[in-house]
């Protein structure tokens, strides 16, 4: 972590919680962190829950005015018509979304979605103002091989293409090798930094060292309140994507809370 970036600890649930318990987890979450007196602008905390609990979630928030933000786990290409059992752009941002998952691998894997495919996800978001989280990451195969940076610059590459640098700047990277997402095997900090870092450099050479300096780049797979203040001690990660840690309130308030255990 490097100074100038705002940490962003984000939860995404994937597809577990309906929407009465995502009220409870939002609750419990936040009354946790406020009696941990946590600095929302020192440590930003968002919580992705499956479409159907986020019109409770925003009730919530705005009816309470929580400090901890929002998104979705993704979004269709186009903007309206006949996509039956898609969900618009357009929908999420009047939901008062600020984030959107793009490109998680579950959804590359278990649904084909490629990085043409991904890169017009991308511009759909932007176009409805929502800030794409863009996830990337190698499977086991390439990490034997030792491939990891050069497959993970390739999806980056890809999946940003044409997207100008104002719209650049404001999105965010998750990487997550795949090896270690549910696995409980969390790549050591020092991986995660090699690949962090590398798509840094590739961001300064597609766009400029100031956006790449400014876009905040998470590591996800495994990510415990155990392990998270080595991995953000690392210069190049700002951040974690947190599955299956972000579905216990106590637990993900660690997790955000990390520098607290650091000392
Ligand atoms: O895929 C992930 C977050 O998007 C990581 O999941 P786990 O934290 O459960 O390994």
């Amino acid at each position: 972590m490097a100074a100038g970036r705002t940490p962003l600890m984000a939860g995404n649930w994937k597809m577990n919680l309906d929407h009465l318990q995502a009220t409870h987890l939002v609750q419990k979450l936040d009354w946790t962190l406020r009696d941990a007196k946590h600095d929302f602008g020192a440590v930003e905390v968002v919580v992705l829950p499956p479409f159907t609990a986020l019109r409770s979630v925003q009730t919530l928030v705005e009816g309470d005015k929580l400090s901890l933000k929002y998104g979705a786990q993704d979004l269709a290409v186009q903007d309206s018509g006949a996509y039956t059992g898609d969900i618009s752009g357009a929908f999420l941002a009047k939901l008062g979304c600020t984030y959107v998952v793009v490109g998680h691998s579950e959804r590359r894997e278990h649904h084909g979605e490629s990085d043409e495919l991904l890169n017009a996800k991308v511009k759909a978001a932007f176009r409805h103002g929502l800030i794409p989280i863009l996830c990337c990451g190698e499977g086991l195969d390439v990490r034997k091989e030792g491939k990891q940076v050069e497959h993970v610059l390739a999806q980056i590459e890809a999946d940003l293409k044409d997207i100008p640098q104002d719209q650049a700047k404001t999105i965010v990277i998750a990487y997550e090798p795949i090896w270690a997402i549910g696995t409980g095997e969390v790549a050591t900090p020092e991986d995660a930094q090699e690949v962090c870092s590398a798509i840094r450099e590739k961001l300064a050479e597609l766009y400029d060292q100031e956006t790449a300096d400014a876009i905040r780049i998470l590591y996800g797979g495994s990510v415990k309140s155990g392990n998270v203040a080595a991995i953000m001690a690392k210069e190049d990660v700002d951040g974690a994507l947190v599955g299956g840690a972000s579905l216990e309130a106590e637990e993900f308030a660690a997790i955000a809370r990390y520098q607290s255990h650091n000392k």
